[in-house]
């Protein structure tokens, strides 16, 4: 469904040349969700404008839904969806003539989109909400209207950006729900940005974890947490710095990291070396308040793959914002 080779993006800005994206390469097979996760600034955005031709290539190739990404752009455009960050639902409008609209922009007859609307509507759980103001709407049901609003010409291929952002958990969790309802109904390819790990995880059959404009890393998400194996030790200390020393110090425990929970470190085994690393720390008298052990999660697979954690990465470094200066 999407073939893409080199993709590249900058941008001139006074201070110099940005390179959001450097190079990326993808491939996503018809019916897959695939999640592009990486950091605030990582270049998910960029990416995914540039899949969506709204944003020319500087270097690269692409096919998109069976279409050349520069040579026909208009042939990409016909046969996806594409739900922006901050969704294309007018404010002002009703829901159900917002959609019925959309379809009349894509050339459908007026009794054929609304047929579609309210199919949408029912299968969007916006039934009953037909008549109201799109800016009356809850967080979730305005995300549901804007999917809807991505679907009503029925593309094979839909992109959505940050999909859940400033939702509720529970509202999340529900927009999770309907996008693996569409594509088992509907058999419909998705690529998703988003910062969060539990999206990723619990939505996706495919991560590309992106860093700094690359795909840095890519499988399913038990992939790539198997591939790191062992356990992951969270240890919530008193002296923070004397701890890392003393980690560091121990054979078998790898990868020390002070993150906003603790000090975190990566053992083989967790029930071997929690015994070694608890006297370890005694002998150096660092209080301990509290350890959890337990599976490494994506954020110990992008701590792994970048020297960073996912959720500090966007405000520790900013990355991608790396600028070459003009020449
Ligand atoms: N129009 C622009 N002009 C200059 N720089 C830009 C522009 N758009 C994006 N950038 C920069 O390109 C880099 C990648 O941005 P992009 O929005 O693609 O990242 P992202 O991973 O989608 O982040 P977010 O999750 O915050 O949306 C950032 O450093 C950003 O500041």
């Amino acid at each position: 469904m999407i073939t893409a080779r080199g993709l590249a993006r900058s941008y001139t800005t006074r201070r110099g040349v940005v390179r959001a994206v450097r190079g990326v390469d993808l491939d996503v097979a018809a019916g897959e969700i695939v999640a592009l996760l990486g950091p605030n600034g990582a270049g998910k955005t960029t990416t995914l404008r540039m899949l969506t031709t709204l944003l020319r290539p500087s270097a690269g190739t692409a096919r998109v839904a069976g279409c050349d990404l520069v040579a026909d752009p208009n042939g990409v455009r016909r046969r996806i969806g594409y739900v922006a960050q901050h969704g294309g639902a007018a404010p002002d409008c009703r829901v159900l003539e917002d959609l019925v609209l959309q379809g009349r922009i894509h050339g459908l007859s007026k009794a054929e989109s609304k047929r579609r609307a309210e199919r949408l509507a029912a299968e969007l759980d916006l039934n009953g909400l037909g008549g109201r103001v799109s800016r009356t709407l809850s967080g979730g049901q305005r995300r549901r209207l804007d999917l809807a609003l991505g679907l009503i010409h029925e593309p094979r291929l839909v992109f959505l950006d940050e999909p859940t952002t400033s939702l509720d958990p529970q509202s999340r969790a529900n927009l999770w729900q309907h996008i693996r309802r569409l594509r088992e109904e509907r058999g419909i390819t998705v690529v998703v940005t988003t910062h969060y790990l539990d999206e990723a995880d619990s939505l996706a059959d495919r991560v590309l974890v992106v860093d700094r404009g690359r795909v840095v890393a890519s499988g399913s998400p038990d992939e790539l947490k198997r591939a790191l194996g062992g356990d992951a030790l969270l240890l919530d200390v008193e002296r923070v710095e004397d701890a890392v020393r003393c980690l560091e110090a121990l054979p078998g425990v790898g990868e020390v990291h002070i993150g906003p929970d603790g000090v975190r470190c990566r053992v083989r085994d967790g029930g071997t070396a929690l015994p070694t690393v608890l006297r370890a720390l005694d002998a150096a008298s660092v209080p301990l308040r509290s350890v959890q052990m337990r599976r490494p999660t994506l954020d110990d697979v992008f701590l792994d793959l970048t020297g960073r954690a996912l959720r500090e990465a966007g405000e520790a470094t900013p990355a991608g914002e790396e600028v070459d200066s003009v020449a």
